[in-house]
Order: structure tokens, then C-alpha cells, then sequence
């Protein structure tokens, strides 16, 4: 049987169940709040509840035949993602742009160009790499390389990423933001040309899960819903 997964909480999670319900497709927990378990009705479908950083690695494995999550997640986490998912539908919502942001007082830069000067100054000055904060270790060196920046070291951080350059354990920081708020509150600017990708919520199709002829029917008749998209 088809399996779909979700995200298992939050926003995400019920801006999915409202997605698919507007189509015809009626996603419902069951059991309590904390257990992980649910059902679609009106498809031949099991619904998978799981956390949305886990669910591009489930796709790729094919445990899961599609799932919902954020298109930087994919992206981050599965190498020739392309080769692997298909992105059958971006779903308007869960938008997240993945910036990369400096202290607002480096006054004198604005642009990739300008930090590339100021790493090489600052690695000439310090003796060590300008350092980036960031979870998005690969789509942040795929972006750097791309605009031909070298000089920087990637710092891992899981979490409250904005806060390393006050804590002084990076002088640059690649993030999500969506209101810009915690940029703003924590003294960072965006580069002019520091847009790495703009996310949103996305529906993805396993390429390498068991697509039997029961799951390419139920999947037929799922693009045949989705088709004036
Ligand atoms: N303001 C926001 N803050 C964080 N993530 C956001 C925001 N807006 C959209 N997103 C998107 O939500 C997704 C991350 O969701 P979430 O934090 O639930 O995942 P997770 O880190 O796997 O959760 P978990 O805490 O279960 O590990 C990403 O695709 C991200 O781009
Ligand atoms: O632009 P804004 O609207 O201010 O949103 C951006 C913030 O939201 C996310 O953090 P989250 O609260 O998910 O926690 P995290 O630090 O664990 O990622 C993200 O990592 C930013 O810190």
C-alpha cells in the first residue's frame, strides 16, 4: 500500500492535513496527540507521521512513496536530489528563505563580491577563515562555490544560528528567515545577492520506492486531483 509521509507536528503538519483535505484527501491522527500514527481516508493510502528533517532521507530510502516537506530539506540532505525525488507539487505554503546574512555594522559589505574581500582580509588579519554559522552545510558550499567565494570556514549550528556572531563563534551567519525578525534582533543584514533558495512546503514522489501496480494506480488517480496545479 501506498505509504505518505508528513510532518508530525506544528505548522507544517496542519497546513498538510488542510492541503490534502481541500483536494478530496482526509489525512487524521489517531490515537492521542503524542502517538505518531494516522490514517487517509478517501485513498488507498498509509499515513506516515514524521519529523520533516527525516523525511527526504525516507523518501530516498523509499520506505515512504511520497512526502510533504520543505524543499531546502531535500535539497540540503540528499545529494542529486533530482535523481532521487520527484517534486510533484509545491504547496504554497511553509516559505523559508535561506539567506546569507553578515553583522549590519560591516558597512563596507553589501554583496558575495564584498565578502569575498573582506574574508581575505579577515583571514590576513586573524590568521584564521571568516567563519558561517549554518545547518545548511552543503547548500551553503554549493552556493559559495558557485559565486566563486573560498576563503570561509562552515561552524555547525543546529540551532539559534543568529546568536554565534554575538557569541563570537562566526562572523557570518546562512539561515531560514521568513519575517526577518530574528536577523533584525540579532544586529545581521542580508546580502543583496545572499539568497541560496527560496523553500516551501513541497510534495515529493520516492523514485526508489515499490511502485507496484496498486501504488501507480493510487498515484494516478492522485495527479489526476492535483492535475489543475
Ligand atoms: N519560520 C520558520 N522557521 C523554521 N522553519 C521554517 C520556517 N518557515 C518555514 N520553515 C520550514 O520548515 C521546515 C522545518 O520544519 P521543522 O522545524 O518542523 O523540521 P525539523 O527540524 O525536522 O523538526 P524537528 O524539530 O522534529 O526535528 C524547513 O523546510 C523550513 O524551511
Ligand atoms: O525570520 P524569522 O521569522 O525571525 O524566522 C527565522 C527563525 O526561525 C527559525 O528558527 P526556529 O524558531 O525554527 O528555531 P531554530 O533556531 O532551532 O532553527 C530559523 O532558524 C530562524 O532562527
Amino acid at each position: 500500500m501506498m505509504r505518505l509521509g508528513v510532518p508530525s507536528k506544528g505548522r507544517l503538519m496542519e497546513k498538510t492535513f488542510d492541503w490534502f483535505g481541500a483536494r478530496g484527501l482526509v489525512l487524521e491522527r489517531t490515537g492521542s496527540d503524542r502517538e505518531y500514527a494516522g490514517r487517509v481516508d478517501g485513498a488507498e493510502m498509509a499515513l506516515v507521521l514524521l519529523s520533516a528533517g527525516e523525511i527526504p532521507r525516507e523518501l530516498a530510502a523509499g520506505r515512504i512513496h511520497l512526502g510533504v516537506t520543505g524543499s531546502d530539506l531535500v535539497r540540503e540532505k540528499l545529494v542529486g536530489w533530482e535523481a532521487r525525488v520527484e517534486a510533484m507539487a509545491p504547496m504554497g505554503f511553509g516559505h523559508a528563505d535561506l539567506v546569507l546574512a553578515v553583522p549590519k555594522v560591516w558597512v563596507d559589505v553589501e554583496t558575495l563580491d564584498d565578502l569575498d574581500a573582506a574574508a581575505a582580509q579577515f583571514r590576513a588579519t586573524h590568521g584564521h577563515r571568516l567563519r558561517i554559522a549554518t545547518k545548511y552545510h552543503r547548500l551553503v558550499r554549493e552556493f559559495l562555490r558557485g559565486h566563486g567565494v573560498a576563503d570561509y570556514a562552515i561552524v555547525d549550528s543546529q540551532g539559534a544560528t543568529e546568536g554565534t556572531v554575538l557569541n563570537e563563534t562566526a562572523e557570518a551567519i546562512a539561515d531560514i528567515t521568513s519575517t526577518g525578525d530574528t536577523l533584525r534582533a540579532n544586529h545581521l543584514k542580508i546580502l543583496s545577492d545572499g539568497l541560496i533558495h527560496a523553500s516551501q512546503a513541497t510534495l515529493f514522489r520516492s523514485l526508489a520506492a515499490d511502485w507496484s501496480a496498486q501504488e501507480t494506480a493510487e498515484l494516478d488517480r492522485l495527479r489526476g486531483v492535483l492535475g489543475g496545479e
